[in-house]
């Protein structure tokens, strides 16, 4: 028995009745409401080790209780249940105390492990900033889907952190808008956001650009110049597309995070470091490491929180609400108001957006400039994405997958990874390497088919659940649960 007390504020009766029998299975005694004055009463007479609350109560939104909670208890561990799943709610919750924030539907193992958590760390967790800097009206970034809210969680957590994020995700899917949020929620906040896409600078400038320079360092050096280093003093310095940095840099870059100091080009004074590095690549790193094309120990040191973000056809859920946001922020620029009709809609959730949602902010624009109904029918839909087809044609649209046997498709893959060490062969363990490129995709689609339940997807594959959560394990799944 542990004995502890776990109060229960949630007004939908069978969900209280869920997490009341999950939490007294593992011996823990537990008091459940549906509103918030009964949860406060507890609260305020010294009763309860953690609460469990969620945040649309009948009498308060338990979001404005969590001050006086924290106030009056601050020891006390809180975790918020939503199904307001922004990343507002997530952001409030952490900044106003909560221990840990849980976007409904969740698996109601990982409540029962939280509550373990909190009441082991209970001592140990260092107070979280309770100020308030965002408005409800402004979202910084759109969607609802099980993956962004798994997103929303992880900033949550980092805003009281300095922790290095390395962001993965393919072109135009919000990369940039993640590390911006990381930094705008973030405790630098008050200090610059910096960003520096590493692939669009010339190679032989990338060092005075990031470093500075000392005047009459090399030929046009004619004044002093602060590097991107020196501009983020105190705040973020976001590196975009660093898989494309060049190894010497690469190396110089480690060096500098290393000794947290940089000296400009052609001076002698080391300069310190006092930022927070947010870096992100839409190519894989990880197979650019194995390719020797990456520094493995900058790797490391870069992805110590790892965020990976869905591709736009992994969400596509989130397609009405992105496209009547991009609609209403062409209006307030001064174009007509539009809406899209329920088919149209439907086309555009089935394309499969290559250029994610960059993308379909573009195409949102063209349909806000260019055509004069006020209301977007399917046709006119079809015919945009004809045209966007045709100007890029999908990779897989040029070989498509039902022509090409999986068989060919590795082969295809082999000879690449081959010819990737040019005339030299590579290093040993090439059979274990390509069997995890073959492993991780098939265990994270399973996983992504089986909404994260792990013990579908074990029977599904036909493996032991132990050893498929030693595999998400190993090979660095992330776990995306939800409907
Ligand atoms: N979830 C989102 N909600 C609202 N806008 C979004 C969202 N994701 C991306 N955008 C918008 O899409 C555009 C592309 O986003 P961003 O530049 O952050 O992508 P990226 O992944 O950094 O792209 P790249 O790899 O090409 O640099 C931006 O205009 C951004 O505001």
């Amino acid at each position: 028995m542990n004995g502890e007390t776990i109060l229960i504020a949630e007004d939908d009766s069978a969900i209280r009745t869920v997490v009341s029998r999950a939490l007294s299975r593992q011996g823990y005694r537990v008091q459940a409401t549906s509103v918030a004055s009964a949860l406060w009463k507890w609260i305020s007479d010294g009763e309860g080790d953690v609460v469990i609350t969620d945040v649309g109560l009948p009498d308060e939104n338990s979001l404005d209780l969590l001050p006086r909670i924290k106030t009056l208890r601050p020891d006390l561990p809180i975790i918020v249940m939503s199904a307001q799943n922004t990343l507002l709610t997530a952001v409030r919750a952490t900044e106003r105390g909560a221990f840990e924030y849980l976007p409904k539907p969740f698996d109601i193992g990982s409540l029962v492990a939280a509550v373990q958590r909190s009441l082991s760390q209970r001592r140990h967790r260092a107070d979280a900033p309770t100020d308030e800097h965002v408005g409800e009206e402004q979202l910084p970034i759109i969607g609802r889907s099980p993956p962004m809210q798994e997103i929303y969680r992880i900033i949550a957590r980092l805003t009281g952190t300095d922790l290095t994020v390395l962001i993965a995700g393919e072109s135009g899917t919000g990369k940039e808008l993640v590390a911006r949020a990381l930094h705008d929620f973030g405790k630098r906040r008050e200090g610059p956001f910096v960003a520096v896409n590493m692939a669009a600078i010339p190679r032989e400038l990338i060092e005075s650009e990031l470093f500075g320079h000392e005047k009459g360092a090399f030929t046009g050096a004619g004044a002093r110049r602060a590097g991107r280093f020196e501009q983020s003093n105190g705040g973020t310095l976001f590196l975009d597309e660093i898989g494309d940095m060049p190894l010497e840099a690469q190396t110089r870059l480690l060096r500098v995070l290393q000794q947290g100091e940089f000296i400009p080009v052609g001076g002698i004074h080391p300069i310190k470091t006092n930022l927070r590095i947010v870096a992100a690549s839409h190519r894989d790193l990880r197979l650019m490491v194995r390719q020797g094309l990456f520094r493995e120990d900058l790797f490391y040191r870069l992805n110590v929180v790892p965020i990976r973000l869905p591709a736009l056809r992994e969400r596509a859920e989130d397609i009405p609400a992105l496209v009547q946001h991009f609609l209403s922020k062409a209006h307030g620029e001064g174009l007509p108001l539009k809406t899209v009709t329920p088919e149209a809609m439907q086309r555009l959730k089935g394309y499969r957006w290559p250029g994610n949602v960059r993308e379909l902010e573009n195409l949102v624009r063209r349909l806000a400039v260019l055509y004069a109904e006020e209301t977007i029918g399917e046709e006119v839909i079809v015919s945009e994405l004809d045209q966007a087809q045709a100007e890029f044609p999908a990779a897989d649209s040029v070989t498509p997958a039902s022509e090409e046997s999986f068989q060919v498709s590795i082969e295809r893959h082999v000879d690449r990874y081959f010819r990737a060490h040019d005339s030299a062969l590579p290093p040993p363990g090439v059979y274990n390497r390509i069997l995890r490129e073959v492993e991780r995709p098939l265990i994270a689609r399973t996983l992504a088919a089986t909404r994260g339940n792990q013990l579908k997807a074990a029977d599904i594959l036909g493996v032991n659940r132990n050893t498929l959560r030693k595999k998400i394990r190993e090979l660095d799944i992330q776990v995306m649960r939800g409907p």
